[in-house]
């Protein structure tokens, strides 16, 4: 089985996030981009990263009217990403729209339920029900409207992998033990989240902000 973990690269140097990335390679299985370095580094930076050879994960959670998130898909393929983040609640059209405007060869995955977020949080945005109810509702939205996969926590992969049998599901707010959660509130360890059916682990500031970021990622594999 492939190395499921891809590496958050979160960082707002373009050289320290090559060598970063260039270090850890051998450890996992992809990098994932996201909107501090796109917003930073746009195309070129992509383009620095992919030539490491490893998958790319455009994070770009994109969220707004369909046709305008179908124009951003296909400005970006070029860049041949694996998989790519639209926001579920933009809503049905704009994933169909999203997906269709892909690439063949990329995954349109949807974020459900921001993992720094819990229920107060949650019903802060005028939601009722909790996070479980939240994910499952826009997971439900989101196969419906025909994408790969969402974005959950390792809290809800469980129920959502029972319910979309052959889903793809992309789970970040992992921590080791002794890990520190920063701004994630719905946290699990990367083996837990691997058990209940994620497909891809995402972790970023454990290995990245780690004094021996090699080690990091070492040791995550082995809990694998
Ligand atoms: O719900 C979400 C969606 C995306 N993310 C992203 O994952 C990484 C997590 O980084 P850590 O340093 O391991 O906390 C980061 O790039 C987020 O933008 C998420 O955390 N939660």
């Amino acid at each position: 089985m492939s190395n499921p973990v891809y590496l958050a690269l979160d960082l707002p140097q373009l050289d320290a996030a090559k060598a970063l990335a260039s270090r850890v390679k051998a450890h996992v299985g992809g990098v994932k981009l996201g909107l501090e370095f796109f917003c930073a580094h746009g195309h070129h930076g992509v383009h620095e990263i992919a030539h490491l050879g490893l998958p790319i994960f455009l994070d770009l959670k994109l969220h707004d009217i369909p046709n305008t998130v179908a124009g951003a898909m296909q400005a970006i393929h070029v860049l041949e990403p694996a998989i790519v983040t639209v926001h579920a609640s933009g809503g049905r059209a704009m994933m169909e729209d999203a997906k269709a405007a892909a690439s063949n060869g990329t995954k349109v995955v949807a974020v459900t339920m921001l993992t720094s977020m819990d229920n107060r949080d949650l019903e802060r945005t005028g939601v009722k029900g909790g996070a479980h109810d939240q994910v499952m509702r826009l997971a439900e939205l989101a196969e419906a409207a025909g994408l790969d996969g969402i974005v959950c926590s390792g809290q809800e992969v469980g129920a959502v992998h029972r319910q979309w049998k052959d889903g793809f599901f992309v789970v970040p707010g992992l921590r080791l033990p002794g890990n520190g959660a920063g701004d994630q509130k719905r946290v699990v360890t990367p083996r837990q989240a691997r058990d209940d059916g994620a497909s891809v682990l995402v972790i970023g500031r454990p290995i990245s902000r780690a004094d021996d970021p090699v080690a990091a990622a070492i040791a995550v594999e082995a809990t694998l």
